[in-house]
């Protein structure tokens, strides 16, 4: 197709970039998002040298969650590793994002995020809330998958809206965990999830400072927020994606006798979580 009918289309589309722009959709300082953390301060090829920096805590965290998570995973199922594995891509298209604050970098980091939520939400999404129309969890992957797509395509009309939307998912969890643990007796789980939501509290409350209050944070020379946002929202994820396995295992391999243990010590005050199953495997059982 010619280019002049392509940019003549894409122009005719509300809030679409024209041909042109599209073109420059990988230069540095495309988007139209800008972190409070001051442009090349520490270097002439990184945009944000501390936001990029901190996302190298998706490359820490996620093979150790890889490797704290696989037991429930084999018992379970291995797509499970695609939560964490998927965690690591978050982690290089937001360091990419930050290094230069391109249009496809914002585009690539927020797409990544939505497609995590959508692995998580088909894997442990609890059955008896599914739709009325929905007959097994396959059906219910499919349909996640098609909403998916859909939303993926239509996130690049409104780009900065985009982030705010991914940022209503964490509300949503944290309702459906409480109403799920509403007379949880045990004590180690209830750590957890109020664990898991505190350090949510603490994340969200950096991004929305950086976002909304950078003027305050440069008066005070301090414009870190979004870097810790980083290390705050991994750890969150660390701890709500296991809290949410465990309450899964709970339900779909009850019979493996679920617990909940922290990594390096299960004594020390500060650790990963995971789950150690404590009962026979299904083909222990069977003999
Ligand atoms: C039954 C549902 C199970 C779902 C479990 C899966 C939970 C994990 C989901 C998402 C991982 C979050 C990864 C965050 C990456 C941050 C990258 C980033 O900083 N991007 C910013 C730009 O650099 C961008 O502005 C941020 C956008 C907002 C992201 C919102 C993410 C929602 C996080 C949900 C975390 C759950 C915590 C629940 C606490 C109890
Ligand atoms: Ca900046
Ligand atoms: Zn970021």
């Amino acid at each position: 197709m010619e280019r002049a009918v392509v940019d003549t289309f894409l122009r005719g589309i509300p809030s679409f970039p024209s041909a042109d722009k599209m073109a420059n959709i990988f230069s540095y300082e495309s988007s139209e998002v800008d972190w409070c953390e001051d442009n090349y301060k520490h270097s002439e090829i990184v945009v944000e040298y501390f936001n990029t920096m901190s996302s190298f805590i998706f490359f820490v965290i996620s093979p150790i969650m890889l490797y704290l998570l696989h037991p429930y995973a084999r018992e379970r199922n291995l797509a499970v590793h695609l939560v964490w594995i998927m965690m690591v891509f978050v982690g290089i298209f937001s360091m990419y994002f930050h290094m230069t604050l391109s249009f496809m970098g914002q585009m690539l980091d927020e797409l990544s995020i939505l497609w995590v939520l959508a692995i998580g939400y088909s894997l442990w999404f609890p059955r008896r809330h599914f739709p009325s129309f929905v007959k097994d969890r396959r059906s219910f992957s499919q349909m996640v998958l098609v909403m998916t797509v859909v939303t993926t395509i239509f996130s690049f009309f409104k780009p900065t809206a985009n982030a705010y939307a991914l940022n209503f998912f964490a509300l949503h969890i944290i309702y459906s965990l409480l109403v799920e643990l509403k007379d949880c007796p045990n004590q180690r789980v209830l750590r957890l999830t109020w664990a898991s939501i505190g350090l949510w509290v603490l994340a969200i409350s950096c991004w929305i400072s950086d976002r909304f209050g950078c003027s305050f944070w440069q008066k005070l020379n301090f414009c870190y927020l979004h870097g810790i946002w980083h290390i705050l929202i991994v750890l969150a994820t660390a701890y709500a994606s296991t809290l949410i396995a465990y309450l899964d295992a709970t339900l779909e391999i009850p019979y493996s006798l679920p617990d909940v243990q922290y990594w390096p010590r299960d004594s020390w005050a500060i650790g990963l979580p995971y789950i150690v199953l404590k009962g026979t495997t299904k083909l222990r059982k069977r003999c």
